[in-house]
């Protein structure tokens, strides 16, 4: 017999919409804003609240169930995938969107059992789209099914990327020969919303025919896999072979000659495993704000003047 976790996929969305409350809340205030792993890697107090929120209202309701939260991660826990039932959350997806108020940010909560995602749930907060998968069961944005637009010809193709929070030379320079081959094929266009969820379920709903990228973690891109696979699109590996939530690497496409077409000119720059390499994000992230360090001093100064630094 096979578990239904319609229930667990209720409540998750219940709890998504107490959470887009407090994001909705803070989006307009000053925020406080630390460093993770590179000068743009961003993380506020409401990305550590909306995860706090989300874990302790699960931990209440389903006691033995397993966590991977970006912002535990962050703070030394380990993102190991067991076949235990496991919520992956990412509380705040585009949280540099959130930063600057650019109004596209996403809570996002994926659930898997035997390291299958039973469920996805992202919820495209300023644009009150809430979107959601159960495995075979569809996927919906707001109840309304979705479907990708099955589109075949790659020249005719949107693509949307993210250009992540990596500033070393090798990252940067694959990220920017991809996208230059991409357009070179030539296609229709390159969109980067600032939220991997976001751009994934665009593809879901047919606004964009593919997404890929490298760097992205499981809590990115758990909930919004299973939308777009549920909606008919495909998800593959970045090199077009099989799909790995751990891996970081993804195309997930309106088909598979799309998706393949992708494959073959994207470039994969080399990327610690989620489950290989816990030690990738510090666990003390250093506070800017007036204690700024000189590597990011000009960037933070220059840039963002409305902003609490
Ligand atoms: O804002 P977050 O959760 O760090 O995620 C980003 C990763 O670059 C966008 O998907
Ligand atoms: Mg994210
Ligand atoms: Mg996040």
């Amino acid at each position: 017999v096979m578990a239904d976790w319609g229930k667990c996929l209720d409540f998750g969305v219940s709890i998504a919409r107490q959470a887009r409350t407090v994001v909705l809340d803070a989006f307009e205030a000053q925020k406080v804003v630390s460093l993770k792993t590179s000068p743009a890697d961003l993380v506020t107090e409401t990305d550590q609240g909306v995860e706090n929120l989300l874990i302790s209202a699960i931990k209440e309701k389903y006691p033995t169930h397993k966590f991977i939260g970006e912002e535990s991660v962050a703070a030394g826990a380990s993102p190991v995938l067991t076949d235990s039932p496991t919520w992956i959350i990412d509380p705040i997806d585009g949280t540099t969107n959130f930063v600057h108020r650019f109004p596209f940010v996403a809570i996002s909560i994926a659930f898997a059992v035997n390291k299958q995602t039973e469920f996805g749930i992202v919820y495209s907060c300023m644009e009150d789209k809430l979107y959601r998968a159960q495995r075979g069961k569809g996927a919906f944005c707001n109840d309304i099914p979705l479907r990708t637009s099955g589109l075949e010809d790659i020249t005719k193709a949107l693509v949307v990327t993210e250009i992540g929070t990596e500033r070393d030379d090798l990252s940067l320079s694959t990220l920017t020969s991809n996208i230059y081959r991409l357009l070179k094929i030539p296609i229709h266009g390159i969109r980067a919303v600032g939220t991997a969820a976001v751009d994934m379920c665009l593809v879901a709903s047919a606004g964009a025919d593919a997404y890929y990228h490298v760097g992205m973690h499981c809590w990115d891109i758990a909930a919004s896999a299973l939308i777009v696979s549920e909606a008919g699109g495909v998800v593959h590996d970045i090199s077009g072979g099989k799909f790995d939530l751990m891996s970081r690497r993804v195309i997930a496409a309106s088909s598979r000659t799309v998706a393949r077409g992708i494959a073959q000119v994207v470039e994969a720059f080399p990327c610690e495993r989620d489950d290989g390499l816990p030690d990738l994000l510090p666990l003390d992230p250093k506070v800017i704000g007036l204690n700024l360090t000189s590597r990011c001093s000009t960037l933070v100064q220059g840039t963002y003047p409305k902003l609490l630094w």
